[in-house]
């Protein structure tokens, strides 16, 4: 064996055992349930959907960051009855310690907001793209895990920074072919709903809850939300009114109902001018119905639909000011947005906007004998050292084998190393669209 038995010594060599030959049963080769694989078409568009997003990223000038795909549990445990608390992923480790596959990668930004502490300049504006996990009961067949693009603004209070995280969402929509008259953004405030609590003294840390339950609005029947409000304690005429004040589309009605004086009104009027002056007006509309369903918003809430109505947000976000001093840090203004890559693609199909994405290789090398095969690799290198791809063929293989390979990978040229040309330092070229083929020295091939 390579560490060298214990050698040696008087014992008795054992007799050879019989090799105990497991029955080889075939693993599954499927992924665990709710999770995907990515062969090389869906990796190729997964790649396409990931450039885009950090391309405006990039032109927004926001720096990427990332965190471990496992987090302790402590940033997700809020009382506020999420659905993504409830679909936790989460076990303890060996070591004991509460851990859980994170839901979303606001918490962990945060904690790494806290962790630079003082020695981050503000405003911070960080984005990354992310794996994330639930873990609900297969029977809704949903997916147990999807990749988020999140983007953050970590130090404005103001509202240019929910209009800047818009527009960078405008700009990936625009940069995939997807327009204003495929999906909108509905834009609210949860300080509308603070408003309308706080008329009825109910108390500020009910607040959570009611969003949550609002948030449920469309997908539970009006009567569970009603009976849901009353339950943590909202009063049948606080649950009219606030039930009106969701239903009001226009930002002037709303000002009639609950006066002007409100900083969620002053709010959104500045956003709305803002979204004028960003070039989006098109794209955005006051809808109060939109609350969100995290717990930690406290200010401006978003999210892109498809105005079709078929599918289900394709985004969402908003301001959290309060979430960094619940994780025991100053109070810290800030806004960020999720982008799941699941509805936008089904959006991409319906709309017949998925792109064409082949593999592409520029050649392919093979050596006509096998005893050309080191002059084959020679050859694969020199091309690759000026930047272009070599599919090299690495067994001995019948000429029509390797035409066949070269339509599959789509392959621009043909490089053919044969001895008499190598013999006078040169390779055949052929060009596989046209079928041109000609004679080229080493030091001339480009
Ligand atoms: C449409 C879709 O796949 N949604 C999805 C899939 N996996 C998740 C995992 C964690 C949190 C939210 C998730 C949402």
């Amino acid at each position: 064996t390579e560490n060298g038995g214990g050698g040696g010594g008087s014992r008795a060599i054992a007799p050879p055992q019989t090799p105990v030959v497991e029955e080889l049963q075939r693993i599954d080769v499927n992924p665990p349930k709710g999770t995907r694989d990515f062969p090389p078409e869906e990796m190729r568009l997964r790649n396409w959907l990931f450039q885009n997003f950090r391309e405006v990223s990039r032109l927004f000038g926001f720096e990427e960051v990332d965190f471990p795909v496992l987090e302790s549990e402590a940033l997700y445990i809020r009382k506020a009855g999420e659905e993504i608390r409830e679909q936790l992923y989460c076990f303890e480790d060996r070591g004991n310690r509460r851990v859980a596959l994170r839901p979303e990668l606001t918490p962990s930004l945060a904690r790494l907001v806290l962790q630079k502490g003082k020695s981050l300049s503000l405003p911070v504006k960080w984005y990354a793209v992310g794996q994330c996990w639930r873990y609900e009961r297969m029977t809704r067949g949903r997916r147990r895990e999807h990749y988020q693009w999140n983007m953050d603004i970590i130090g404005v209070p103001e509202v240019t920074a929910e209009a800047e995280l818009i527009s960078s969402i405008v700009t990936f929509f625009k940069r995939i072919g997807i327009t204003a008259s495929d999906v909108g953004f509905k834009v609210s405030s949860r300080k509308l709903l603070q408003e309308v609590l706080s008329h009825y003294s109910i108390h500020e840390d009910l607040f959570a809850k009611v969003c949550i339950i609002i948030d449920k609005i469309g997908k539970l029947p009006l009567d569970d939300i009603k009976k849901e409000l009353k339950a943590v304690g909202v009063s049948t005429e606080a649950v009219e009114q606030i039930l009106q004040v969701l239903s009001i589309k226009s930002l002037t009605t709303l000002e009639e109902i609950i006066g002007g004086a409100g900083e969620a009104i002053a709010e959104l009027k500045q956003l709305f001018s803002l979204a004028e002056k960003f070039g989006y007006s098109e794209w955005v509309q006051f809808d109060a119905s939109v609350v969100r369903g995290l717990a930690y918003y406290t200010g401006v809430v978003f999210e892109g639909f498809d105005r079709q109505g078929k599918l289900r947000a394709i985004c969402g976000g908003g301001r959290y000011d309060q979430l960094l001093s619940t994780f025991g840090g100053d109070d810290v203004p800030a806004c960020g947005f999720g982008f799941g890559d699941a509805v936008i693609v089904e959006l991409l199909k319906d709309k017949g906007l998925l792109p064409e994405l082949n593999l592409e290789v520029k050649n392919i090398v093979c050596a006509l004998d096998p005893n050309l095969q080191g002059a084959a690799a020679t050859v694969a290198t020199i091309l690759r050292d000026k930047g272009q791809s070599v599919d090299l063929v690495l067994e001995n293989k019948p000429l029509k084998w390797v035409f066949k390979r070269a339509a599959r990978i789509n392959a621009e040229r043909l490089i053919l190393v044969g001895s008499s040309e190598w013999q006078r330092g040169t390779v055949g070229v052929k060009i596989l669209a046209t079928g041109e083929q000609n004679e080229i020295k080493l030091d001339e091939l480009e």
